[in-house]
């Protein structure tokens, strides 16, 4: 595609050449000679002008307007919704050339009365908001809703959100659809003669109607429109390169003296090494050894979807430092359990308590709990960092600023300071030359570490972890466990949600078995899993123990061992 570009560009330019040496060494045949003559003819280049004004104020007024409309569509709120709907369906319902002649002429019959190329602008604007709504809803609708609940779980407010990971990530669906609602403006922008605006095509006609000479004069309109069209289709060209990853990914391999300095063992925090990072990560060491200080606290959780009750009356108390491990079997409510602890589900009774406090809820006497008005910022306020069964990176951005997202954008914290704090999360997950790559060009288990280093970059006091390797093939399973190990070695308060019996077994200091939205079971693993009492958690552990023998691959060690975290 970028050879035939350049290949056009070429040709192109070659043939703007041979013109004008032709018309100088009066080469060029005399009815090509008198076609020119109008294109450089100031009466139909200041058509030309008004026309492209016209476009130009329509397109950004279209696609501002455009945008709050495709806001509005995808609201929760069914009049929000419903507003735009009718006005995208009425706007694109009826023709443009009677939209216009009734601004034209209708309003100043409410004493609004405003000129005709002011009447265009508006006429095109309105016209244009409502085809570019439906166009960007689309782009938005195209981004997978996993990149949202990811942003949210690091507090980013659903405006940051839109601005830092929908949006640039929609622009690839909705980049072809605005250059060809441009290109049809700058075309359609004839029909705002009939309300007397004096553009391109209404000269052309003026000066046809006085010498008659039709092929000539429309040829050279032609022209003008052929060249106007094609800075819009060379402009959608270096956009559609600028927010495909993949080209920019070329652009952006420049970062590597960064990755050099990790490879030769300088990297780092200035000033820092060994693990002193990770205590900084997490605050005073002390905080981290196990105690019987109660850190989460769910008093009675229940949970419905609908009539279905998925939580009905959940209690569990985890302390600092522990690891805490969920099994159970699917629909049992383990991931509705970690999404309320950090707020991206809404409780139905009962509460939950991170560190004493209520993540994103205030307590209204005699009427239980209520969410306050703005959830995003007391989700950062906790820190808890999650990571999900299927990563949910942010597919437009590199390992490295994945990991310095949330920290620059929702903490405000220095660029430079948390990409070294970055070189040394990556390194310490085993991924120091994956820094510049992609979401897409890393396995599973690497793109698994790398969510696991972006979650560890916020400074969590609480790691919540949905599934983590159930999504990966068994030889990159073991690669994710020794970071989370690892981990659970540094003190960190976790709950882990999986069916790794053997993991289990290692790492968790209670495993608490759930089924149909209970706990059924819990206690020490030697005992959960060794002498399960419940005839539930007996036959499921035989499930995934018959599930295991089934596939014989041996935990594998990652490519690149993942450095100790140490205590
Ligand atoms: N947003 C939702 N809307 C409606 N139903 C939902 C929603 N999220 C989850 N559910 C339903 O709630 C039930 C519990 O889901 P949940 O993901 O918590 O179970 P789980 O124990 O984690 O299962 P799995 O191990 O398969 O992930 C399932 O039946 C699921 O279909």
């Amino acid at each position: 595609m970028q050879a035939y570009t350049t290949w056009a560009g070429v040709v192109a330019f070659a043939a703007a050449i041979a013109v004008a040496l032709g018309w100088r060494a009066n080469w060029v045949p005399a009815p090509l000679m008198e076609v020119l003559s109008y294109v450089s003819s100031g009466f139909l280049l200041d058509g030309a002008l008004t026309a492209l004004e016209i476009a130009a104020l329509a397109m950004i007024g279209g696609i501002l307007l455009g945008l709050l409309l495709a806001l509005m569509r995808l609201s929760s709120m069914a009049p929000i919704r419903g507003t735009a709907w009718l006005y995208i369906w009425f706007i694109r319902g009826t023709p443009l050339i009677l939209q216009l002649v009734f601004l034209y002429d209708a309003l100043p019959l409410f004493g609004i009365k405003l000129d005709s190329f002011t009447t265009a602008v508006v006429g095109f604007t309105l016209n244009e908001a409502a085809f570019s709504a439906e166009i960007i809803r689309g782009g938005i609708l195209s981004v997978d809703r996993k990149q949202s609940l990811a942003a949210a779980s690091f507090g980013m407010s659903a405006f940051l959100t839109l601005r830092r990971i929908i949006l640039p990530q929609a622009m690839r669906a909705i980049l072809p659809g605005m250059a060809n609602q441009t290109i049809s403006m700058i075309k359609g922008t004839s029909i705002a003669s009939v309300i007397f605006v004096n553009e391109l095509t209404f000269r052309s006609q003026q000066i046809v109607g006085q010498n008659f000479k039709f092929f000539t004069v429309f040829a050279a309109a032609g022209i003008i429109y052929l060249i106007m069209t094609s800075v819009v289709a060379m402009a959608q060209f270096y956009l559609e390169r600028h927010y495909n990853p993949e080209a920019a990914g070329k652009s952006r391999a420049g970062v590597p003296p960064a990755i050099a300095a990790v490879d030769n063992g300088v990297a780092g925090i200035p000033g820092e090494s060994g693990t002193a990072w990770m205590d900084r990560l997490q605050g005073d060491p002390a905080d981290r050894s196990p105690g019987d200080e109660p850190f989460v606290v769910c008093r009675n959780v229940q949970k419905s979807y609908g009539d279905k009750e998925i939580l009905r009356g959940i209690d569990l108390t985890v302390r600092r430092g522990e690891v805490v491990v969920l099994m159970g079997p699917s629909g049992s409510g383990k991931s509705t359990l970690l999404r309320l602890v950090n707020h991206l589900e809404t409780l139905d009774w009962g509460e939950i308590t991170v560190d004493g406090k209520y993540v994103g809820y205030k307590k209204v006497i005699g009427d239980g709990l209520k969410p306050i008005r703005n959830v995003a910022k007391a989700r950062a306020d906790a820190r808890i960092g999650m990571v999900f069964q299927h990563f949910n990176l942010f597919d437009h951005l590199t390992a490295l600023e994945n990991i310095i997202e949330a920290p620059v954008h929702v903490y405000g914290e220095e660029t430079e300071k948390m990409r070294a704090l970055a070189r040394n999360l990556l390194r310490a997950v085993g991924l120091t030359s994956h820094a510049d790559h992609f979401p897409h060009r890393l396995s599973g288990g690497q793109q698994q570490r790398v969510a696991i280093a972006r979650a560890l970059a916020i400074s969590p006091r609480l790691m919540l972890f949905d599934e983590p390797t159930s999504a990966l093939d068994p030889e990159l399973v073991g690669e994710v466990l020794a970071v989370i190990r690892r981990l659970a070695e540094a003190g960190m308060t976790m709950i882990v949600v999986t069916h790794e019996v053997r993991f289990a077994r290692e790492v968790a200091d209670r495993v608490i078995f759930m089924d149909e939205g209970l706990i059924v079971e819990q206690g020490p693993p030697e005992v959960v899993l060794d002498h399960p009492k419940h005839e539930r958690t007996q036959r499921f552990l035989r499930m995934v123990e018959q599930a295991d023998d089934l596939m014989t691959a041996p935990l594998a060690q990652p490519a690149e061992a993942p450095r100790s975290f140490g205590k």
